[in-house]
């Protein structure tokens, strides 16, 4: 059995954004491998008319957890799903929930995070900075507490060409955000936002970074470790090939190409993508948590998840590859055939999204309205050409990551863990 699977035996695990794509793999991959695992507590949210135990019911039915029934059958009592809401200041968990996981964590997993690139500012502080801050003095009280891992992104310093596996100081103080963002209205936010968020591309970034730097500051004596991400895509082996239940960062492009919406992706063919299969990402998430709990460094520790200095993919190989299998494995109710190519400056870009994007879209709709059926095209391809503008700046340009503590940890692990969990090279 793997050293990693055997140190989750019989601990209790707090895993926040459980509901989420990199939470459900995390999950899923601890009951499988670490079956006899105590117990992982999820701080869920009512959702959609669901209650959290509905939430947590339709996630353990669904085909990412047909493994774990086979090797985990009781795995329906040995999750906790505790009713939160990390917009409240409390999270908004009662009294005796509070109790349980101050007296019983020892592994916290902290993957909850606004993702979306337009977000409010207020929201994406309270979420991903406030939210960090309020966990970490949860933790600091949680006697049992073993290793505390935060999840970042890699583009928490978007606006540095090299980025290092060390923490970057902001040109804010986190908390004097986190107070402004009280007492400031909607509209006076809006206006300082670009002043605030300055070089960064988006509020997204942005708060990512002052979460790394609060986990920096209020780290009191918590064994601590960062992991950044860059862009996470659907699974590479675990549990299954392929799965991706969500279209944020790649997923949204790729299927958009296979639907025939997406003709023409602003990309520079030789420019490196990072891209990481989330599987890779939880393997490494995992051990980082044995080793941070086991090994016990004299200081925080930050991994890098990143492929481009260990594995590169450029767009040249990548746009091809995704629209050889998008052929080979047709998606149903395509809008065209599939067909993509990239452009690489802006007249060319207005050209194609004019004539390969909005003009397609208005003809059909027109089709549609003619024949008494509700016009629909336009407005998704308007989203989708938003979506493309959002990330256009994540594409456009490339960065470089050290991986030294990545590598490191790479080197401790047994041959059996590393067989499982080396993939990035
Ligand atoms: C060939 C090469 C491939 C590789 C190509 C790699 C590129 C990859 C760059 C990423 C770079 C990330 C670098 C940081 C990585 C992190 O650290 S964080 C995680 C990544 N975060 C994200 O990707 C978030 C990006 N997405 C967003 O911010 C929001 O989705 C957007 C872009 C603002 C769009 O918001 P929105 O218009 O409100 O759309 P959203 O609420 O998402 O969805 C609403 C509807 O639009 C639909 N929709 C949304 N997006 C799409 C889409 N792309 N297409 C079609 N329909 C869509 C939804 O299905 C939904 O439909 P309904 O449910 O209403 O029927
Ligand atoms: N996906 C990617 O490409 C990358 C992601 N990351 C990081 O990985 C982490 C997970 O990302 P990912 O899984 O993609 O994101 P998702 O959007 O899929 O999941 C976000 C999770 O946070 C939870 N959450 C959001 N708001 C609240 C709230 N108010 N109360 C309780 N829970 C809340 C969501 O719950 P609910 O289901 O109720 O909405 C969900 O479980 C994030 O920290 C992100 O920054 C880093 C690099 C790349």
């Amino acid at each position: 059995m793997s050293t990693i699977a055997a140190f989750y035996g019989g601990k209790s695990i707090l895993i926040t954004g459980a509901t989420g794509f990199m939470g459900k793999v995390l999950m899923e991959k601890l009951f499988r491998t670490s079956p006899n695992l105590k117990v992982i507590y999820i701080l869920v949210r009512p959702k959609a008319d669901q209650t959290p135990q509905q939430r947590v019911f339709q996630i353990l039915n669904s085909k990412l957890f047909e493994k774990v029934k086979e090797v985990c059958p009781d795995v329906h009592e040995k999750i906790r799903a505790i009713s939160a809401d990390l917009n409240q200041s409390d999270f908004a968990i009662s009294k005796e929930d509070t109790q349980e996981l101050l007296s019983c964590t020892n592994i916290v997993f902290h993957c909850a995070a606004t993702v979306r690139f337009d977000d409010h500012l207020r929201h994406a502080v309270q979420l991903n900075v406030a939210a960090t801050q309020q966990l970490l003095l949860m933790a600091s009280q949680m006697p049992k507490l073993e290793a505390f891992i935060h999840i970042s992104t890699a583009y928490s310093n978007c606006n540095l060409k090299h980025i290092d596996e060390v923490i970057y100081p902001c040109p804010v103080e986190p908390k004097k955000i986190i107070d402004s963002m009280e007492w400031l209205d909607d509209a006076v936010i809006d206006e300082i936002a670009p002043k605030l968020i300055g070089d960064w591309p988006n509020a997204y970034t942005f708060t990512k970074a002052l979460g790394e730097m609060v986990v920096q500051q209020e780290s009191r004596n918590l064994n601590i470790a960062i992991i950044r991400p860059s862009i996470v895509g659907a699974t590479w082996q675990e549990p299954f090939p392929g799965w991706v239940d969500n279209l944020n960062g790649p997923n949204g492009i790729i299927i958009a190409t296979g639907k025939g919406l997406l003709r023409a992706l602003r990309a520079t063919p030789k420019d490196v993508l990072d891209v990481v299969p989330v599987d890779i990402v939880v393997n490494l998430t995992l051990a980082v948590g044995w080793y941070m709990a086991v090994r016990r460094p004299t200081s925080m520790l930050i991994y890098h998840c990143t492929s481009g200095n260990l594995n590169p993919c450029n767009w040249g190989k990548m746009g091809p590859q995704v629209l050889a299998t998008v052929k080979k494995f047709p998606f149903e109710k395509a809008f065209r055939r599939p067909n993509a190519d990239f452009t690489t400056n802006t007249i060319t870009t207005l050209y194609w999204n004019t004539v390969s994007h909005r003009a397609p879209a208005i003809i059909y709709d027109f089709c549609l309205w003619l024949t008494g059926r509700k016009p629909r095209m336009t407005k998704l391809m308007n989203r989708l050409i938003r979506s493309l503008s959002l990330v256009e700046y994540f594409i456009k340009q490339t960065w470089e990551w050290s991986t030294y503590n990545t590598e490191m940890l790479m080197s401790e692990l047994s041959p059996e863990d590393r067989r499982v969990r080396t993939a990035l090279t």
